[in-house]
């Protein structure tokens, strides 16, 4: 197994002085020869933790980006404007997002286009619902949203977050993962070619310090977004623990 990569989402939690404690139980904990780390903090936090990060083997991520690189987009933030604060990786289309901003494939392809010429490595969220995977759907609509919002010959980061497992105390069973992820790769081949096999597939939805040896055991699992359990530095680092370094 490769070196995965374990990625922090923060979502909309806490404050500069709470993420600086945070940070500081991180650094200097982690292992310079450990899984590759990414934190993701709210936009407020980045260039704090950007600072406290410097000379860290931490890599430094966003939540989401603005398709465009400027312009007249009251409230937004570009890609550009991250890569300024040393971020270096940028969640987009989290179903969060999809589906509290109604954020289309479309966008989330034209995102991930900006945050690329930004320089920036985009981590593309697919997932499908409750009801989807009830009735046998997933695998269409995963690979819809694959073919939506990937742009083409991306050689990113996906992740696969079933709505359903996200901050539910339950994680999908290993089974369901080691199946989703046969199947995104097998799509990511079909519809990319060579290139599919440059992607790392994460999987998010419910991973703690608990259940991650058994998820990050799975074939084709390259890692774990972590919501969470990612603001306890102790959970978050037995995580990382449990990843694979090399
Ligand atoms: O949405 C997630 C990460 O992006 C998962 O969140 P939880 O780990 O809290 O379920």
């Amino acid at each position: 197994m490769s070196r995965q990569m374990i990625v922090g989402n923060w979502k909309m939690n806490g404050t500069c002085q709470a993420a600086q404690a945070l940070v500081a139980g991180l650094v200097g904990r982690l292992p310079q020869d450990s899984a590759e780390v990414v934190i993701c903090p709210p936009f407020t936090q980045l260039a704090s933790v950007a600072d406290q990060l410097v000379g860290s083997f931490i890599g430094l991520g966003a939540q989401d980006c603005h398709q465009a690189a400027s312009g007249a987009y009251t409230g937004d933030i570009s890609a550009p404007m991250l890569a300024d604060l040393g971020v270096s990786h940028v969640i987009l289309g989290h179903s969060e997002r999809r589906q509290g901003h109604a954020e289309l494939d479309e966008t989330v392809r034209e995102k991930a286009v900006a945050a690329i010429h930004a320089g920036l490595t985009p981590i593309i969220c697919v997932g499908e619902t409750a009801e989807q995977r009830d009735a046998n759907q997933h695998e269409d609509v995963l690979g819809w949203q694959i073919e939506g919002s990937l742009p083409a010959g991306f050689s990113g980061v996906l992740a696969y977050e079933p709505i359903w497992a996200i901050g539910a105390g339950r994680a999908a069973t290993e089974e369901q993962i080691a199946q989703t992820m046969a199947f995104l790769r097998a799509e990511l081949l079909r519809q990319f070619g060579e290139a599919g096999k440059a992607v790392k597939i994460l999987y998010g939805g419910s991973v703690n310090a608990g259940n991650a040896p058994s998820i990050l055991s799975i074939p084709e699992v390259a890692g774990a977004l972590v919501g969470g359990a990612s603001l306890d530095a102790d959970a978050f680092l037995s995580i990382v623990g449990a990843a694979s370094a090399s």
